[in-house]
Parts: C-alpha cells; sequence; structure tokens
C-alpha cells in the first residue's frame, strides 16, 4: 500500500487499528468528506474536532457502515480495520456492527431492565444460558462503571438511571458483545459536567481493551482524553497528529484559530 507517513500519528504506541485512504463522501452531489487519509492507532484514543457540518459524525458512520442507511450517499476510498476494506461490498455488515460498537450523543436505553439492555446485544448473538448472560452483565456493568450502583436494580427500567448512568448503561451495552472499536458521537454533551467527568475518567479506562474514537466539541475534553486529534475543516482533514503537539503548537494556522476559538 502507498505509505501516507503525514498520516500517522507521532503520539500512537501501537499498531495501526484503521487505516482510511482516498476517502470521498457525497450527498447527493453535495461533497462531505474530500479524500480523507489517515491512520488510527489500536487501543489508542482518538479526538474529532471540528466546527459544525464539518463531517466528522459522517466519518464516524463510515466505520459501522450506518451510512449505508441513508439512500443518497455515494462513497469512494478505502477503510481498512485489520487490513480488511469495510466498504467493499463483499464485507459483512454484520459482522462489521459486532466488531464496531457505538454511543450516541443522547444516552439512548431501550425500553426494558437494565439487564435487559445489557443482554440484548449477547442475546441476539446467541447467548442463552443464563450463567453466561448474567457474567456478561455484570463484565459489562463493572466495564462501564456501573456496577456498584445498579447491581441492586437489574430489574429496573433503565430508563429510570440519571442521564449520566443512562450514558455508561449504554457504553456497557456498547461493551456486551466485546466490539473491537468504540465509537462516540459526542457522547457527553447531554450531560452535567460530574457525569461528564465520570465517562471521561472511563473512556480513558476504555483504551486498555478498545480503539476508541471520540467526536466531541469541548476542546478541552479532546485534551483531556485524547492521544491522537483530527482536526476536520468543510469535509477536509487538516490536520492529524498527537493531541498535546496539536493544542500546543498545531502545523495549520487553521487549527491554530479553531482551538483558540477565532471560529466555530
Ligand atoms: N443524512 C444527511 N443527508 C444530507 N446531508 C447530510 C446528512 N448528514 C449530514 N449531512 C451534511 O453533511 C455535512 C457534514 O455533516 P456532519 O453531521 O457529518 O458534520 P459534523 O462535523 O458531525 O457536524 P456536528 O458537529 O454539527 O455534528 C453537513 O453539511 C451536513 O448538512
Amino acid at each position: 500500500m502507498e505509505e501516507f507517513s503525514e498520516k500517522t500519528c507521532e503520539a500512537a504506541v501501537a499498531p495501526v487499528k484503521i487505516s482510511t485512504r482516498g476517502l470521498n463522501l457525497s450527498y447527493g452531489d453535495r461533497p462531505a468528506l474530500k479524500d480523507i487519509s489517515f491512520d488510527m492507532a489500536e487501543k489508542n484514543v482518538t479526538a474529532f474536532i471540528g466546527p459544525s457540518g464539518c463531517g466528522k459524525s459522517t466519518y464516524l458512520r463510515c466505520l459501522n457502515r450506518m451510512n449505508d442507511f441513508i439512500p443518497s450517499v455515494k462513497i469512494s476510498g478505502i477503510i481498512e480495520i485489520d487490513g480488511e476494506n469495510i466498504l467493499s461490498r463483499e464485507f459483512d455488515v454484520i459482522a462489521l456492527r459486532r466488531r464496531v460498537g457505538m454511543v450516541f450523543q443522547k444516552p439512548n436505553p431501550f425500553p426494558m431492565s437494565v439487564y435487559d439492555n445489557v443482554a440484548y446485544g449477547p442475546r441476539l448473538n446467541g447467548v442463552k444460558d443464563r450463567e453466561r448472560l448474567d457474567g456478561i452483565v455484570e463484565k459489562s456493568l463493572r466495564g462501564a462503571a456501573l456496577w456498584d450502583e445498579v447491581c441492586d436494580k437489574l430489574r429496573s427500567p433503565g430508563t429510570g438511571l440519571s442521564g449520566g448512568q443512562q450514558q455508561r448503561l449504554c457504553i456497557a451495552r456498547a461493551i456486551a458483545t466485546q466490539p473491537e472499536v468504540l465509537l462516540m458521537d459526542e457522547p457527553t454533551s447531554a450531560l452535567d459536567p460530574m457525569s461528564t467527568a465520570r465517562i471521561e475518567e472511563l473512556i480513558r479506562e476504555l483504551k486498555r481493551d478498545y480503539t476508541v474514537v471520540i467526536v466531541t466539541h469541548n476542546m478541552q475534553q479532546a485534551a483531556r482524553i485524547s492521544d491522537c486529534t483530527a482536526f476536520f475543516l468543510l469535509g477536509e482533514l487538516v490536520e492529524y497528529g498527537g493531541t498535546t503537539k496539536m493544542f500546543t503548537s498545531p502545523c495549520d494556522g487553521r487549527t491554530e484559530d479553531y482551538i483558540a476559538g477565532r471560529f466555530g
């Protein structure tokens, strides 16, 4: 494969997990992503920053082929996960969505109990044995730092938890199927500062086991939790590199202006 050395993150300390080359996406005739090429490392946190409408969520949705649901989308280029092109027609999308979990902006627990929310994915995958399910539910809730708060109300509705707890429940649900990659689209934007701090701490823990990709409008959040940062502007990846470097000495004037709050 062609080398794009400027598209690797100097702060990444692990092998490449997700490699994107020449990715273009348009909604009908309106381009939303233009010639995106970069590599994300395994078990790192990569943050996507940039003003509204610059293509961050669109790129995130490419990683689990959610854009397949939008009929007007035209896409070209390559995204490889572990060396396999996930955009190819032959790629098993159901298997991909098992490998790539997603957490959305607003907590969206299913209208069922805490237990059933977490057991939902494993059950879909054919796990029926009660003891095994109990084990998965406990492990996932512990992994999402929620177990201690809900272990005595597993049969209560997930929607009855606080907003921050609901978002951690959604994280538990996402990790219950043991994905390799966890996508998070502004996961704390609907939460109060305390719940946000709890989720940020959790994200730092999650990267022990998962490759985390997070879209955030909060620059301090990107600086606190990510190893590498990608700055998108008008569908282009303007700059990509180690978070510390990006926030202290960015290479591109547009990155500097955005980080300094001069636009966006
Ligand atoms: N389903 C869609 N149909 C048509 N255009 C869309 C669709 N989703 C996004 N777009 C357009 O694609 C562009 C990129 O949007 P996208 O949501 O990816 O940006 P974003 O950087 O994630 O924005 P935000 O930070 O506000 O979430 C925007 O111009 C948007 O209007």
